[in-house]
């Protein structure tokens, strides 16, 4: 209860409690944690000395509802450096509240973790992107957010991070650019590109009148998650790099015959899981760990 109004976001001891659990379950001490999208759950295949949590074991945790999201929490060492993995994550379209959704973050903010690493399946909007192209997130729309279904809205918790956070740099100039030289290496940037993602609260994918709309508004792409994490994320301090997969062209034109489904979504994220999981593996085993989290 915050000035004698019932406030449904957790609280502080609500993250404290999943924190300590966690904490007393494994000796991993991650530094970095990966969120896995739309059937992406394999990025955490090429860790070693794997310990996995099912979300309805972990206390406070939601659970996933989707197909494509296993719903385990698993931590692992990759290149020696100890990480942890969430094979799905969660959505405003699920019921969750933003602050449900972005429960994990905080969790592993009070764990440790210093950088954050998110995936996801969206729908292309930019007219070069073709399916199965991977875009390194440069910014993002955090359309929700503009009326008013934003995870910071409510009373603001010093501890995690400050009233007004800034958000013009919310994915690191660093890791992008690194992401860029290691595509390079693996012989994959014709089909790496950079971004801006968009995120809606779905369920629906999107009329052809709202992607247009979404193109004039500068997305490169469209998708009903991440921008919580992400938002939440900064906010405490944490580094952030993401991905996307360009899983489906978006409708533009009212002659266009193809409609997306999930199950075309799910079947281009494994085709492409390998690819992805080659980037994201090296880029941790690349990435400075001289980190230091802001402290509010
Ligand atoms: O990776 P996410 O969960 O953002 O995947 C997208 C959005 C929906 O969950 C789903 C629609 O097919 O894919
Ligand atoms: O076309 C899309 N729209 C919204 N979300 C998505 N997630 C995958 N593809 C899409």
């Amino acid at each position: 209860v915050h000035n004698n109004k019932k406030c449904y976001c957790c609280s502080f001891e609500d993250y404290k409690l999943t924190t300590e659990w966690l904490l007393n379950q494994t000796s991993h001490r991650p530094k970095i944690a990966v969120i896995c999208g739309s059937g992406l759950g394999l990025l955490a295949a090429a860790a070693t000395d794997k310990q996995t949590f099912h979300y309805q074991d972990i206390p406070n945790f939601p659970v996933s509802t989707v197909a494509g999201h296993e719903g385990c929490l698993v931590f692992g060492t990759i290149g020696g450096k100890s990480c942890v993995f969430m094979q799905g994550h969660f959505h405003l379209y699920e019921g969750y509240s933003l602050c449900q959704v972005t429960f994990p973050v905080r969790v592993f903010r009070m764990m440790g973790v210093d950088t954050l690493v998110v995936t996801n399946a969206s729908g292309g909007i930019c007219p070069d992107f073709k399916v199965g192209d991977i875009m390194i997130i440069k910014d993002h729309i955090n359309l929700p957010g503009f009326a008013g279904q934003h995870p910071l809205c409510g009373p603001n918790d010093e501890r995690f991070g400050i009233r007004f956070p800034c958000m013009s740099d919310a994915y690191c100039k660093e890791l992008r650019r690194l992401a860029l030289d290691i595509s390079v290496e693996l012989g994959c940037e014709g089909f790496v590109r950079e971004g801006v993602y968009c995120m809606v609260s779905g369920p629906n994918f999107e009329t052809i009148a709202e992607a247009r709309m979404l193109m004039v508004l500068g997305s490169d792409s469209v998708g009903m998650s991440t921008v919580p994490e992400v938002t939440v994320a900064k906010h405490c301090g944490l580094r952030v790099f993401g991905l996307s997969l360009i899983t489906n062209k978006v409708s533009l034109d009212y002659s266009r015959e193809e409609k997306v489904n999930h199950e075309e979504v799910l079947q281009i994220s494994k085709m492409r899981a390998e690819v992805l999981q080659k980037v994201v593996t090296t880029l941790i085993c690349r990435c400075s760990q001289d980190q230091s989290i802001n402290t509010h």
